[in-house]
């Protein structure tokens, strides 16, 4: 269980030094269930980004607490093997000095994969990811936007994660390959018996992958909803808000 405790977050309004701060996320508190997808949605600047960049441990809360099994997320040790991510801009996620085969590696040495079978498990990754396995040897330079976010998503599962956090993954793709793309989660989500997080303003597509949403607005939780009772939501902000992308 991955549980988030009244978290607040705020930045530096007007500059690093200025003494006024904006309060970005208040009293933030939900549980992520193992294996399950849930869905983070709300309009732009309601703080979505900012709460996958705690929940990854990447920055720390101002307040309150994200305990996964009940070790503190920032910690690296929590981290590896617990929680990975995959973000919209897939062509900056992968270093252009890198082939395919280099960027898989990275975070396997990281995890200190022993290096005997490490060739059979890249092959096996790109397939899983419906990529050949002679894309090891391809630049980012020469990948389609759905083969890098399919190399990133390789890369993200890698280390067999039991959860994957997805801030935008699908935005920057087309509509035909962001449903491909989808698929590919749905599958390697049985496959390896991991669920995700999965940040986006698109609510058609948190409906067809996520268990639950959590609908977002100005930093605060509005509503948490089972996906099949998204159309029941009750906050009039959250009605109005599906109503708007619905129609
Ligand atoms: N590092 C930062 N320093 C200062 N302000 C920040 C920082 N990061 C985010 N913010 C502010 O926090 C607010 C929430 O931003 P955030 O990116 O989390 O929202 P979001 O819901 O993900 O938006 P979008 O859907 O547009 O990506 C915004 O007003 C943003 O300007």
């Amino acid at each position: 269980m991955f549980t988030i405790d009244r978290v607040d977050k705020s930045y530096p309004e007007g500059g690093l030094f200025a003494s006024k701060r904006k309060q970005v996320l208040s009293g933030i508190s939900f549980d992520w269930r193992p294996g399950e997808c849930l869905g983070i949605i709300g309009e732009s600047g309601s703080g979505k980004s900012t709460l996958g960049r705690l929940l990854l441990g990447i920055e720390k809360p101002d307040r309150g607490s994200l305990l996964w099994e009940g070790r503190r997320i920032e910690e690296r040790t929590t981290r590896l093997g617990s929680i990975s991510a995959v973000f919209q801009d897939y062509s900056s996620s992968i270093n252009p000095f890198y082939t395919v085969e280099q960027a898989l590696m990275e975070p396997l040495k990281l995890h200190n994969e022993p290096r005997r079978g490490l060739h059979d498990k890249i092959d096996r990754l790109l397939r899983q990811v419906g990529l050949d396995p002679s894309y090891r040897s391809k630049y980012s330079h020469e990948l389609s936007g759905g083969e890098a976010q399919r190399v990133c998503i390789a890369r993200a599962v890698s280390t067999e994660p039991r959860c994957i956090l997805l801030d935008e993954a699908i935005s920057s793709l087309d509509g035909s390959v962001q449903v491909q793309i989808l698929d590919l989660l749905i599958r390697l989500r049985t496959l390896y018996r991991m669920g995700y997080i999965f940040i986006t303003h698109d609510i058609q597509a948190a409906a067809y992958i996520c268990d639950r949403v959590m609908i977002m607005r100005a930093g605060r939780i509005e509503e948490i909803v089972p996906v099949e009772r998204l159309k029941d939501v009750e906050s009039p902000y959250a009605r109005k808000l599906l109503s708007m992308i619905i129609a």
